[in-house]
């Protein structure tokens, strides 16, 4: 009861919050100074010649290759939290900023009223995954996409949800991670996939899970991240270690005495060469 109470406080008090930040975003910290990607690199002879000497695509597809590593990836974000949190979260979403993007009348110099509907990404549990384009353009002219950006930095900050490329969100669903499960994550800062197999662990809210994730990154100041991540899911289910997954140690428990893991996510540094948009800051 004490527990249920807690959580009509906590979703009462977020209506209150959410209201107040629709309208006034989240102060920056510092100045803004990301640029769009055309403005970074307009050209950039030695990436060109470094993939022509691969041979990925025909000489004749080259152009069109470049187009689609320059176009912008849509904004997409899971819906995070326990199964009423998460119900109440998609309500607000789909009723109070969705409809009003839907029943905008577009201007002229905006996207195309298809590029702007927000899609529910089929694949995901529980349909809580979604994309859209949110273009920093777009927000500055579009009431409705204003209020929806600020929304979702409110709720990433609370917790509620979590901005995340619909593509990185793929291997932890495909590990199909249960609550009993030992999770190894071996790369895992900043920790997006790390929360997903956290959600995944505490699918089960009547009881807490048996399993856990150890979170590991090289990197020190990343395992920070990892840190906030946690602080941010509230769970105790999470180790966070930060060493060289190539020369990680085996694990000592007492019984049996090595702890053997049941997945194992490792998720290594990519060139991110195909991911160069700019970013709507959310
Ligand atoms: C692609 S990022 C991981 C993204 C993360 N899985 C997520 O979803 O947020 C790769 C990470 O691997 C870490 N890394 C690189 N070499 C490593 C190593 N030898 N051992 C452990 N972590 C390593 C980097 O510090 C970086 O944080």
């Amino acid at each position: 009861m004490a527990r249920r109470n807690r959580k009509v406080n906590k979703f009462a008090q977020r209506k209150r919050d959410r209201k107040e930040q629709e309208n006034n975003p989240p102060e920056k910290t510092g100045e803004d100074t990301r640029t769009n990607y055309d403005d970074i690199i307009r050209e950039n002879a030695v990436f060109e010649q470094y993939y022509k000497e691969q041979n990925i695509c025909p000489e004749e597809e080259w152009d069109e290759f470049m187009k689609c590593l320059k176009t912008n990836l849509p904004t997409a974000f899971r819906i995070t939290g326990s199964k009423c949190e998460t119900s109440s979260l998609m309500n607000i979403v789909q009723s109070e900023y969705f409809s009003k993007i839907l029943n905008t009348k577009m201007n002229d110099d905006m996207q195309e009223e298809d590029e702007i509907k927000p899609i529910n990404l089929p694949w995901y549990p529980g349909g809580l995954a979604w994309q859209l384009r949110l273009t920093r353009m777009d927000i500055r002219r579009n009431e409705a996409l204003y209020k929806l950006h600020n929304f979702l930095i409110a709720e990433t900050k609370a917790g509620g949800v979590s901005r995340q490329e619909a593509v990185s969100m793929i291997p932890p669903v495909v590990l199909q991670v249960q609550p009993h499960h030992k999770v190894l994550d071996m790369c895992a800062a900043p920790g997006s996939k790390t929360a997903q197999l956290l959600e995944f662990l505490h699918a089960d809210e009547d009881s807490m899970p048996t399993g856990f994730v150890i979170a590991n990154d090289v990197d020190n100041s990343r395992c920070y991240m990892l840190v906030h991540q946690a602080k941010r899911l509230n769970s105790p289910s999470i180790l966070i270690t930060n060493h060289d997954s190539a020369v990680l140690p085996a694990f000592k428990v007492t019984d049996p005495q090595q702890l053997k893991f049941d997945r194992v996510l490792c998720d290594v540094p990519c060139s991110g060469d195909a991911t160069m948009p700019y970013s709507t800051g959310f």
